[in-house]
């Protein structure tokens, strides 16, 4: 055994609680984390899941063996494992993903739309065929020249009355579809967000099947020109594509009619709120915050914490041996914090994922009340949750020195797959300024019209008791300033108006309050869902104490990283703030030696992680060793591009070291 993987079996030996009990609560029970392991198994075991690590493969090669494991997981593996959609098996197959992976528009963003905004008809038509991988369709909702503003969206879907077909045209360059997932290479299908218009009139927004691929040659259909956008930052497996569409005709019935229908004679019936039509962007800003940004911090916490746990560098006591850098308090306080950052979305997450599934009964039932809610909600969540995760891994990968810059700590991959969600599925300032509108129109309602989330807004300040840093403390801490924030930036946005300036201009003007007033408000909301799941969840006492210690480090790290404004709005005093220092530095010595004991808690298996530096048994030079040998540089000894543009230079050198030499 490596003296690596020593430490790291010393460092298990040190852990205080439970680490199978706290896998029981990361996962929501015993159960649940037996399930997820059978998942994780089936998908671990099976020899075609296997492919060489992602970081010795090209782009190509990675887009061919994700394609492949992905159509035989998709057709082949779920069902006969009985992982289906609305299974307990299916909330963790995400977990068993590989590590890259395509079809992921297709199943999980195109699959929940036509059901949303499909008719029972179309519902039965295109679904089988869409599970069975008998088409692949891809979203395409974004264009060359607009992703955020959707009003501005240029694709046209032109009823024909004559030949009971939609014509769809992209105007100008601008106007193409541009980024969808899955949609350059796989797709043979595009649920298409066109304009409509009929006899002349526009009707905005609405969403049309378009088969864009022939379906025995898979070649691109008269009109149509599509292909892949090429390398990106990350996601290199995907092909992102484009979609130019010339007079492309769809059958009348290809328009999902679920909420609005064109009738054979022009006439336009709208069924529901336009709202609705926004409906599958809440849907993934509930959904995919966990896999696609909380799962990630996890793993780079697992790495970063373990692999500190392992790497020695330097003297704590002269004279003393070399200690592991996790012993450095700034190691600590750099790694720590993101554990808690990790709990505290996970369990706020999940509430709000709770919320929707409630809103969508009461939608099935006609009931759209809670929609600005949970748009609110979601949008908010979504864009801080991407925030702080994407910034989380940063760190964890700085945190690992020289080798977190290298692919073989998985590291890289980790931070390439979780920056775009601060992009996708709305730009993060676009959909804090969304939350930014609801806040501040609450702001002027009565307790009585509020939700129960957003009463705090309209309520009077109370003041802290006791121990400043409990977590009841905390959590009047985080709503006072939200809400003192949301007033400062109504009054904003009203002074701005009582000036003189129209409406969207005095927005404008106060748009650096109100998003800082939705990042406050969030944030609140985080905490406080964090800090009631702790008080109630039913655990042993050490698992508590962990999770305590989680939440509090989680609220006194963000306070001491924007102290200025707790001190500014009049919420804590110098004093006040000394103390929350102390307590989180205390904090992160408490927690130190139970680290790798939390992380090990995540359960994730070395495959699902692929790195060198973070896998189970702390061996992290060799696996670093051996992943070198990998490359595919070092395929042969004397590489050509070397041996052909460096040799007459080298031949220079040898002639005039050897005649120094002869000369000697
Ligand atoms: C199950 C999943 C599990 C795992 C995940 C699996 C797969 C996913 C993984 C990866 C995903 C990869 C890629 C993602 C794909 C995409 O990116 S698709 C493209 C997404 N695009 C966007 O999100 C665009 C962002 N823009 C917008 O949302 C809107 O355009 C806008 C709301 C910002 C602005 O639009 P406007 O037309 O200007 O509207 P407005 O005037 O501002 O608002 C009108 C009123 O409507 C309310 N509203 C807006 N949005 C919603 C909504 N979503 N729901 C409900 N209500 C909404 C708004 O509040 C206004 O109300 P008022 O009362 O104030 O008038
Ligand atoms: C990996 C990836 C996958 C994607 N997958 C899909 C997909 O499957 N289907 C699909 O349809 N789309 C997809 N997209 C597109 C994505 O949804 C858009 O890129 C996203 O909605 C942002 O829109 P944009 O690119 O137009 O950014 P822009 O809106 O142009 O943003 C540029 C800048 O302008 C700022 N800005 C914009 N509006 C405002 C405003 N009102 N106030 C203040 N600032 C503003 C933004 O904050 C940002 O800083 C994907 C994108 C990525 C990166």
């Amino acid at each position: 055994m490596s003296i690596e993987s020593n430490l790291l079996k010393k460092e298990r030996q040190n852990v205080t609680f439970s680490v199978e009990e706290l896998t029981n609560v990361w996962d929501g029970g015993k159960e649940d984390t037996e399930i997820r392991r059978k998942v994780v198994k089936v998908f671990g075991d099976d020899p075609v899941l296997k492919s060489p690590p992602i970081c010795t493969m090209t782009r190509e090669e990675r887009y061919t063996e994700a394609t492949r494991k992905c159509v035989y997981i998709f057709r082949n593996m779920l069902q006969k494992n009985g992982i289906y959609p609305g299974s307990k098996e299916f909330e963790h197959f995400w977990n068993a993903m590989p590590i890259e992976y395509t079809l992921l528009i297709h199943m999980g963003a195109f699959i929940p739309c036509i059901m949303s905004f499909g008719s029972e008809e179309q519902v039965a038509k295109w679904l089988p065929l869409s599970a069975n991988l008998n088409i692949i369709c891809t979203y395409a909702q974004t264009e060359l020249g607009h992703g955020s503003f959707l009003r501005g969206l240029e694709t046209e879907a032109t009823f024909d009355r004559e030949t009971q077909e939609f014509v769809i045209n992209c105007p100008k360059v601008s106007s193409m579809k541009w980024w969808p997932g899955d949609m350059g290479l796989n797709a043979n299908h595009a649920l298409v967000m066109a304009n409509l218009i009929v006899g002349g009139k526009k009707y905005g927004m609405h969403p049309f099947m378009v088969q864009i691929r022939d379906l025995s040659t898979h070649m691109p259909l008269p009109g149509v020109t599509v292909g892949d956008i090429g390398s990106k930052m990350g996601f290199e497996a995907i092909d992102n594509g484009f979609l130019y569409m010339k007079n492309v005709r769809i059958p009348r019935e290809n328009l999902l009619n679920k909420n609005s229908e064109v009738k054979p004679d022009g006439t336009y019936v709208k069924k529901a709120s336009d709202r609705l039509m926004y409906g599958s962007m809440v849907n993934l800003r509930v959904n995919l915050p966990k896999s696609q940004a909380i799962d990630v911090l996890a793993k780079a916490c697992t790495i970063a914490i373990r692999y500190s746990a392992v790497r020695r560098q330097g003297l704590l006591n002269p004279g003393g041996a070399e200690v592991a850098v996790l012993d450095y308090t700034l190691q600590q306080h750099k790694l720590i914090p993101q554990l808690a950052t990790v709990y505290a979305t996970k369990f706020a997450g999940e509430g709000i994922i709770k919320k929707h599934q409630a809103f969508l009964q009461n939608m099935a039932k006609g009931n759209i009340s809670d929609l600005a809610e949970i748009h609110a909600l979601s949008a908010s969540f979504k864009a801080s949750v991407s925030e702080q995760c994407t910034e989380g891994v940063e760190v964890c990968r700085r945190a690992c020195g020289g080798h977190g810059y290298s692919q073989a700590s998985g590291l890289p991959h980790l931070l390439s797959k979780v920056t775009p969600t601060c992009t996708y599925e709305g730009e993060n300032t676009v959909l804090y300024l969304q939350t930014a509108r609801y806040l501040v129109k609450c702001a002027k309602e009565k307790a009585a019209d509020l939700p129960e989330s957003i009463l705090f807004l309209v309520q009077p300040i109370q003041n802290a008791r006791g121990n400043i840093t409990s977590l009841d403390n905390l959590a009047l801490y985080f709503k006072n300033r939200a809400a003192l924030c949301v007033q400062a930036a109504s009054k904003k946005v009203n002074q701005m108006s009582n000036k003189g300036l129209a409406m969207h201009e005095a927005w404008d003007k106060s748009s650096v309050q109100l998003v800082h007033a939705t990042k406050a408000y969030v944030i609140q909301y985080i905490f406080d869902a964090f800090a009631s799941f702790v008080k109630e969840v039913k655990c042993s006492k050490s698992v508590k104490e962990i999770l305590e210690d989680l939440c509090c480090l989680y609220g006194l790290h963000y306070i001491n990283n924007c102290s200025g404004d707790f001190l500014k709005l009049g919420i804590l005093t110098a004093h006040h703030c000394n103390i929350a220092e102390e307590a989180e530095i205390a904090l992160l010595e408490k927690l130190r030696p139970n680290a790798v004991g939390i992380v090990d808690a995540f359960d994730f298996t070395d495959s699902s992680m692929e790195s060198c530096l973070g896998a189970y048994d702390g061996n992290v030079y060799e696996r670093l060793f051996d992943m070198a040998k990998l490359s595919p540089l070092n395929k042969e000894p004397v590489h050509q591009a070397s041996y052909k543009y460096l040799r007459p230079y080298l031949l220079e050198g040898r002639d005039i070291l050897e005649g120094a030499k002869s000369k000697l």
